[in-house]
């Protein structure tokens, strides 16, 4: 044996890589930590490229402080030379020239390019605004057509549309820029059940629907199902499956942080509890 410590492992063969584009949450529920956790969860490599940073509570959000685009753009360009990445989730991107300049990125790349999940993160739990007007347009004119899939709860749906219509209709109405969409939620008090409307492009949208965790613990929880969906991507799963095997996996974690006091407010949900 030599010198060097072989450690006592087994051998293993290099996990996919994912990568999230998103915002920093100081309490650790929401943004890169759930992000990172939840592909730390799948057996997935996270990278990171921070947008924003904010000071954030169970409670609600006190500040944000936006990175310079220039130093998101430097982030990206680190990553995407250096490491072959087979997801990409963008979250909080927090300004219109943000959304714009990682959608002229993304347009440019000439290599083939990893499935994109957009979650369109606009306002939070706590109803802190995290994206305006500005922003909501950029998605639409700018990164929803260079998307995968989009992943807008109800109320970001709406706003993206300018619609009110059932779930169903509005994911229908976003496949028209291009992308897959999974519209979340649901009523989860008033019938015990989440369904989830999963619409591709061309194909009437599909319910996918499971019981629902009645807790105060969800901040977090969209960014969660969006990494884990990025995760399963990165590790090969068909959309459809992919956005079954979320679903659970976020259901799982609901459920493990049902009982959990953290915090004051809404508190965070778990991140990676049970395997996959
Ligand atoms: N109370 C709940 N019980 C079980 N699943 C839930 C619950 N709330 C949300 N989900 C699921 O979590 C995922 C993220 O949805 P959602 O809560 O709409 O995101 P966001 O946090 O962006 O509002 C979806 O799959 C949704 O069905
Ligand atoms: C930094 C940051 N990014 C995203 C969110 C929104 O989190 P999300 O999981 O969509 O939903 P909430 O549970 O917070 O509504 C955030 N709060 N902070």
């Amino acid at each position: 044996m030599s010198g060097l410590s072989r450690g006592t492992g087994a051998l293993s063969a290099s996990p996919p890589v994912a990568l999230t584009i998103a915002g920093s949450d100081s309490g650790g529920a929401a943004g890169i930590a759930a992000d990172l956790t939840t592909f730390a969860a799948h057996g997935v490599h996270g990278a990171c490229v921070v947008t924003a940073v904010t000071a954030q509570d169970t409670t609600g959000v006190r500040d944000v402080h936006a990175v310079p685009t220039a130093n998101v753009e430097a982030q990206l360009a680190a990553v995407l030379d250096d490491l072959t990445v087979a997801a990409v989730k963008t979250g909080m991107l927090g300004t219109a020239q943000a959304v714009v300049s990682l959608s002229e990125a993304w347009g440019a790349r000439s290599r083939s390019r990893p499935p994109l999940v957009v979650d369109p993160v606009l306002v939070a739990t706590s109803g802190a605004v995290l994206g305006g007007e500005e922003v909501r347009r950029a998605y639409v004119e700018h990164l929803l057509p260079l998307a995968t899939v989009v992943t807008p709860n109800r109320d970001e749906a709406r706003a993206l549309t300018g619609h009110d219509g059932r779930p169903e209709e509005l994911a229908a109405l976003l496949t028209e820029l291009g992308p897959a969409v999974v519209v979340t939620g649901g009523d989860p008090e008033a019938s015990g059940l989440c369904t989830d409307w999963l619409a591709i492009p061309g194909g009437d949208p599909v319910p996918l629907t499971h019981p629902a965790v009645v807790t105060r613990n969800d901040h977090g929880t969209g960014c969660t199902y969006s990494a884990a969906l990025a995760a399963q991507l990165a590790r090969g799963a068909d959309l459809t499956a992919a956005a079954r095997a979320a679903a659970a996996y976020t259901t799982r974690q609901l459920t493990l942080s049902q009982t959990w006091t953290l915090g004051r407010g809404r508190g965070p949900i778990a991140h990676t509890g049970g395997t996959v």
